[in-house]
């Protein structure tokens, strides 16, 4: 097993109470209360249609009626002076496909910074392309990429204004699996050397046991909201796998004698 070191939480990057969000006719996250703490990476995992999607929409500050509590990097989730503070990767690669990877990042670059210097975006450009492994493909046309790389230069895009809080939906899917080592090695780096603050969904539950922190979550609910060893421990487990399924069925069971299936505890 991968661990981790932690580093201690102070004031947390994100923190809800009671967060709820309503989409459509549906409660799609119900009455949450999590934080992320600053400098590590946290892993989102549940299965599909769980509510990941949803609660990083929300953490962007991107999502409908969103209510309860919400700050994010001290300010509430969606202030205008969050905007160059956090990078946001969707599911769907936002890339122009006429463009090279390179004419996409430092158009960019010339959004993010506008009025800058243009060899300043240049080194930019030319760090970001490095980070997510692209240099080879950097003057080919976005549109003529695989949808690994085409990904890659979403990351990278998010990566350009050196943002705090890194928020990827999935950001590994479909990729091989020594490009996914690349990239947590990637996320880990951020975290340790830039003190950049992740938050990464999956459902791929071996990918959680690359994260510091986990938020394990389940029909718009957080099961978990521990450490990869804690949960182990605590429920007997070998694997994170197995402590999620632990979970689901003690859930489950409360359910079913008509107690709360809420079983979140945490060690922080
Ligand atoms: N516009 C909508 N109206 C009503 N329900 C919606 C709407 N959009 C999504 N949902 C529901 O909200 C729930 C959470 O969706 P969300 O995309 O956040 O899940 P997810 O865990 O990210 O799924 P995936 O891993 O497949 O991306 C799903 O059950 C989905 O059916």
């Amino acid at each position: 097993m991968m661990n981790y070191s932690s580093r201690p939480p102070e004031d947390p990057a994100v923190r809800a109470q009671d967060l709820t969000v309503v989409r459509g006719a549906r409660t799609v996250l119900r009455g949450l209360d999590f934080t992320v703490p600053r400098g590590q990476v946290t892993g989102l995992l549940g299965p599909s249609g769980c509510g990941k999607s949803t609660l990083m929409r929300a953490v962007v500050g991107t999502q409908a009626k969103v209510t309860g509590a919400l700050d994010v990097l001290g300010r509430p989730a969606g202030h205008p002076a969050l905007r160059t503070r956090i990078g946001y990767v969707t599911q769907a690669p936002s890339v122009y496909d006429d463009l090279t990877v390179r004419q996409n990042l430092d158009y960019f670059a010339a959004i993010l910074r506008p009025g800058s210097a243009s060899a300043d975006r240049r080194q930019d450009v030319e760090r970001v392309l490095t980070d997510v492994d692209l240099t080879p493909h950097a003057d080919a046309l976005a549109g003529a990429l695989s949808g690994g790389q085409r990904s890659r230069v979403s990351l990278a895009v998010a990566l350009l204004g050196t943002p705090e809080l890194l928020v990827l939906d999935e950001p590994t899917v479909g990729l091989d699996p020594v490009l996914r080592r690349d990239l947590w090695r990637l996320f880990h780096t951020l975290a340790a050397e830039r003190g950049a603050t992740l938050l990464i969904s999956s459902h791929v539950m071996d990918e959680a046991e690359r994260c510091h922190r986990l938020l394990l979550m389940r029909a718009g609910e957080i099961l978990a909201d521990d450490t990869p060893d804690a949960l182990r421990t605590r429920t007997g487990s070998e694997t994170v796998e197995a402590a999620f399924l632990h979970l689901v069925d003690a859930a489950n069971a409360a359910g079913s004698t008509g107690r709360t299936g809420r079983t979140k505890e945490t060690t922080r």
